[in-house]
């Protein structure tokens, strides 16, 4: 049995990150920007009105001063001339400052009378004018690599982005075995259940910017086994889930080897998820995850979520833990890194009684894993657990 921390090195060791691809900017949200990209103009690129007002020379804007309005500029429809003494031009938000002027004094400071207008005696001293390049500069680059959120998309936009370089989607076949398991709206035997963690598993991929394929039920025979490996080709990742541990009908590993897996290391001093096998298998890498459900979702946060990552180019990370504080006592931890399933309320931690591995109810309730290392001695109310948050 190797630790947490070594699986996931051997883990990451499995898997490079993938190429690069074009999107269009309306299908980069989520996605993994590859380079940086290079803004292809200023914003504003020109000085513009940050108000409705006049737009004069700033020198001349005193209290009470009178200027002749000798026409207009709006967005998208700016004033074709200079301004000369005297002189001022309407002006609206997101317009054109008209050359003669660097000052904009908003419309509820002025009286205008006809072509005339007279500025109030109390004026704010705001300039009310976005500068040139008041938001970025051509040339100035959105650093990769970074998961792109609205904001970006919206900032790419401005940039006139209109094609945006992504890493390529991992592929993640997932094979659930076992001859017990139906799939969901099927009508289950006396002796079967519902396939359940492959499809948490897909959830949890598919939120990774991954692109999980569901591949059908395997059956526990290695021909069976061996139709699904098939099935997988051409995918990045393949996910098996169950038939890892040692009762008889346990058969992945025997049918992974006959598809010549080269296997990195089985068994984990993790709990749960002992029965972990990872390797690589032609041009995929291979992790024979547990069938247990919880010990599947738990390894898909702890071990699948990185390998991920680290496809799509965002690091070698393990999966971020943070510090909370206990809110009850826990007797000391045997000698696997339990992973446990509790509920994290600010920074208060409180840690789920049942523990069993197939409780996907306390998963579902809980939002947080408290993580004790191996040997963990007994803990009291106050103590400082690691946790990851799922
Ligand atoms: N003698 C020993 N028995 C077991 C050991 C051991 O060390 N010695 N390890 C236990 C641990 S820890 C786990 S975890 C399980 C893992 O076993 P397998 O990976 O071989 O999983 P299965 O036996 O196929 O299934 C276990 C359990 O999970 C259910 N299951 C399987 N797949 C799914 C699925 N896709 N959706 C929902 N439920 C699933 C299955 O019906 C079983 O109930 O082994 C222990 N035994
Ligand atoms: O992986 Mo097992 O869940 O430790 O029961």
């Amino acid at each position: 049995m190797i630790s947490v921390e070594d699986a996931l090195q051997k883990l990451l060791a499995l898997v490079q990150p993938l190429g690069v691809e074009d999107v269009p900017l309306g299908r980069a949200h989520g996605r993994v920007l590859a380079q940086a990209v290079v803004a292809r103009r200023s914003q504003p690129p020109f000085a513009a009105s940050a108000m409705d007002g006049y737009a004069v020379a700033g020198a001349a804007a005193a209290p009470g001063a009178t200027f002749h309005v000798t026409g207009a500029s709006a967005a998208g429809h700016m004033f074709d001339g200079a301004v000369g003494p005297g002189q001022a031009v309407r002006i609206f938000t997101g317009a054109p400052l008209p050359p003669g002027t660097d000052r904009v004094v908003i419309q509820e400071d002025v009286d205008r009378t006809g072509d005339s207008i007279r500025l109030h005696d109390a004026l704010d001293d705001s300039l009310h004018v976005r500068p040139v390049g008041a938001d970025f500069s051509e040339g100035m680059t959105l650093s990769a690599p970074r998961i792109l959120r609205p904001g970006d998309i919206a900032l790419l936009a401005a940039m006139n982005v209109a094609t945006v370089p992504v890493m390529c989607r991992p592929t993640v076949a997932i094979i659930a075995t076992g001859d017990e398991l139906v799939q969901p709206g099927e009508v289950p035997g006396p002796d079967q259940i519902i396939a359940s963690n492959s499809h948490g598993l897909a959830a949890l991929i598919a939120q990774a910017g991954a692109v999980p394929r569901l591949l059908p039920i395997a059956r526990d025979t290695r021909e069976s086994l061996s139709l699904a490996f098939d099935l997988a080709a051409g995918t990045d990742l393949i996910l098996t889930i169950g038939g890892a541990s040692v009762g008889d009908h346990d058969l992945v590993a025997a049918a992974a080897a006959d598809k010549g897996l080269d296997r990195a290391f089985y068994k984990v001093a993790m709990r749960p998820g002992k029965p972990l096998m990872a390797g690589r298998m032609g041009a995929a890498a291979m992790i024979g995850l547990p069938g247990n459900p919880v010990a599947a979702m738990v390894c898909g946060h702890v071990f699948v979520l990185p390998v991920l990552r680290r496809m799509l180019g965002l690091g070698d990370a393990p999966t971020p833990r943070t510090w909370a504080t206990l809110t009850h006592a826990l007797p000391a931890n045997g000698p696997r890194e339990h992973y446990m399933r509790a509920h994290l309320d600010g920074d208060h931690l409180t840690v789920a009684d049942r523990q069993d591995s197939s409780l996907l109810t306390v998963l579902a309730q809980a939002n947080a894993l408290a993580v004790r290392p191996v040997g963990d001695a007994a803990r009291a109310a106050g103590d400082q657990l690691q946790v990851v948050a799922i």
